[in-house]
């Protein structure tokens, strides 16, 4: 029962134990899975030219020159081809020419020189399209590479939110190597095309019913390779899956992590176990294929058979009524059997050419959801950042995360910006600094006499210029110490000097200088010159780097949450500090304590602003604020007095 079902789907029982049925990747390059297989011999031949435009713009735009070279050494070989054939029929002519045999020797000499000429042109030929080709390969994948990583980084930080972008992204990964890979089949393809080609000019020249022949002996050759590649290519999907399973499997048995379980809860024998059934299956599929590969190849040897024999048969024919000499009969199977020898790998390039097709046009998708590049200037200076009935709902979630927020952050100031988990305030600072576009309202960037733009009207790179972000969970480059600052201005040439006074800044200079190799040292272990940080070291670290971007407005995101008390009243100093100097300082904490002293405190509430106003403004009032106060200060068993009068919701904007 276990065994019919196994058949009837090809998931071992033991995968849908482990892994709940087959163990498929969520990425998009699985929507091209089978492309191939839907796909018929007429198509292939349409989008064969399309593929080859794709490859020569490519390799246009990363180096003309090494493309004519690649292009004429090709044309070359097909020219070569073609006068090799019309140097065989002169062989041949001279050869059952009237005469004795010294003599026909004698006179087919010229062509049989022209025939070792054009065999060492070929080679020539053939060696400067290796080169050629070899220097445009890496130049073509760098080109779609750089194209298709720079427009990741400029999509919008919202689409990239959406599943469908998600994995549109993550495939354009794979098609960055379909260029290279493109570009030598289709040098192959074009190769064998072109050789063909100029048999097909030879033959029609010599008699116009030669070409037909070619054709119909190559026409059920070219159908019967078209199906073996295709059950190739099915079988190959057939067992992606399967070896996806069994790798994971395997992988786990050797993991240093997994060493404990594997040993005492004799996991390795459920996992074997899994190994030996999913092979079994492996095997048993792959017969199935064989079996079944060798009934086409078998229909279409018979067709070409067939179709060869009629030909051959039709030719005798013209031999002997004498409609054809017999040398043009000679240079007729010699072409037939060269081109069509060929075919198969034809074939065979120009489906993996399709493919490589489908994943090159991945790289291009990243484009479709780029952050605009021209725009409004930015005020000059940007005074303040006003959010004004701004709402925003996250794609594909069914509550927004703001609802109608009014939010000034002005420099010189701290605002602060705090709530309950999940109340919007990391959404709100992402929509301050332009990384997400509101869905309702608006973001004015102002200036000093009022003027203003709105964030969507506003040329992006100038928004993200005057931020600063030290995000929630931001990166943990694993690079040295030194990088892991300068990066905060990515955009800039390091400045070692301004490096040091950001790691002071945030009071991990004097660290990063104890360490054995310094700012060399690599703050990720298990690297040569690598030193394992604690939590808050790569918190103050992240704070050096926001530091080092010196941006007018910065917005850190609990920035304090994994340092000791000693080194949170110190970061909060600093903010302050920074505020002071001029800079606009969105602070968003639980820590209430370092709050007291920012100069407008936004309580958000289920995406909304519920409260605003000062430290003392908001105790007063009593509400949300006062509330969360309160209950921080009696974990220290603090008692605050009650506030004199109840929470007001009313949204003024402070000062
Ligand atoms: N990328 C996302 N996709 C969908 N929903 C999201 C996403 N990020 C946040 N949300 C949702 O938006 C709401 C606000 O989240 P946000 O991260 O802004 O809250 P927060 O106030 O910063 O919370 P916390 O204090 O826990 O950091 C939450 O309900 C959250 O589930």
């Amino acid at each position: 029962m276990r065994g019919a079902q196994e058949a009837e789907d090809g998931i071992s029982a033991a995968e849908r134990e482990l892994f709940g049925g087959r163990l498929r990747w969520d990425q998009a390059y699985i929507e091209h899975e089978g492309a191939l297989a839907r796909m018929r011999f007429g198509q292939m031949a349409v989008a064969l030219p399309r593929m080859v435009g794709v490859v020569l713009r490519a390799g246009w735009s990363a180096d003309p020159r090494a493309l004519a070279g690649l292009v004429i050494a090709q044309i070359g070989q097909g020219l070569t081809a073609g006068f090799g054939l019309v140097a065989v029929n002169g062989v041949l002519t001279q050869l059952f020419a009237e005469g004795p045999t010294a003599d026909k020797l004698r006179q087919s000499l010229p062509a049989l020189l022209a025939l070792a000429a054009l065999s060492l042109a070929t080679a020539l030929l053939s060696a400067w399209s290796t080169a050629m080709s070899g220097r445009l390969e890496p130049q073509v994948e760098r080109a779609v590479s750089t194209r298709y990583y720079r427009a990741v980084t400029q999509v919008e930080v919202q689409a990239t939110e959406e599943a469908d972008v998600q994995r549109h992204l993550e495939a354009g990964k794979f098609g960055t190597d379909s260029a290279r890979r493109m570009l030598s089949l289709s040098v192959g393809v074009a190769n064998v095309v072109i050789s063909m080609v100029a048999a097909a000019v030879v033959l029609a020249s010599l008699h116009w019913a030669l070409l037909p022949m070619l054709l119909v002996i190559a026409l059920p050759k070219g159908w019967g390779a078209v199906r073996s590649a295709r059950r190739e290519y099915l079988s190959r999907l057939h067992w992606i899956d399967h070896r996806r399973a069994v790798s994971t499997l395997l992988q786990y048995l050797t993991m240093p992590h997994a060493a404990g379980e594997i040993r005492v809860h004799a996991a390795s024998s459920l996992l074997l176990r899994g190994y030996a059934e999913m092979s079994g299956l492996m095997e048993t599929e792959q017969r199935r294929l064989a079996r079944a590969q060798a009934r086409t190849d078998l229909v279409a040897g018979a067709f070409s058979g067939l179709a060869s024999l009629g030909c051959y048969g039709m030719l005798w024919w013209l031999l002997t009524s004498g409609g054809l000499p017999l040398a043009v009969g000679g240079t007729a199977v010699v072409a037939i059997r060269n081109s069509t020898a060929r075919l198969t790998s034809l074939v065979q390039q120009v489906n993996r050419m399709y493919e490589e097709m489908l994943q090159l046009g991945d790289t291009e998708l990243a484009a479709r959801h780029a952050i605009p590049t021209t725009g409004a200037p930015l005020p000059s200076p940007a005074r303040s950042i006003q959010a004004a009935n701004v709402s925003f709902t996250y794609p594909g979630a069914t509550t927004p995360a703001l609802r109608g927020v009014n939010v000034t952050v002005r420099r010189g100031e701290v605002t602060a910006l705090v709530g309950a988990n999940g109340s919007g305030k990391t959404t709100l600072a992402k929509v301050l600094a332009g990384l997400l576009l509101p869905g309702d309202g608006h973001v004015w960037w102002a200036g000093p006499r009022g003027e203003r733009v709105e964030v969507r009207e506003a040329d992006r790179s100038q928004v993200f210029a005057s931020v600063g972000l030290l995000a929630q969970d931001f990166p943990h480059w694993q690079m040295t110490a030194a990088a892991n600052i300068a990066i905060g201005a990515g955009d800039r040439p390091r400045d070692m000097a301004e490096v040091k006074a950001a790691a002071r800044a945030a009071d991990v200079a004097d660290l990063i200088e104890g360490l054995d190799q310094g700012w060399d040292s690599i703050v990720f272990k298990g690297y040569e010159r690598g030193v394992q940080l604690s939590g808050g070291q790569w918190q103050k670290l992240g704070t050096a780097r926001s530091r080092y971007r010196d941006a007018p407005f910065l917005l850190v995101d609990e920035p304090t949450s994994a340092l000791d008390p000693h080194a949170e009243i110190d970061a909060f100093e600093r903010l302050r500090s920074l505020a002071g100097d001029g800079t606009a300082v969105v602070l968003i904490t639980h820590r209430l304590a370092a709050t007291a002293s920012a100069d407008h405190i936004y309580v958000l509430d289920q995406g909304r602003v519920a409260e605003h106003g000062t430290h003392g403004q908001l105790m007063t009032a009593g509400g949300l604020y006062h509330g969360m106060y309160t209950a921080q200060a009696a974990q220290y068993g603090i008692a605050l007095p009650a506030p004199r009068r109840n929470a007001s919701s009313e949204h003024k904007e402070p000062r």
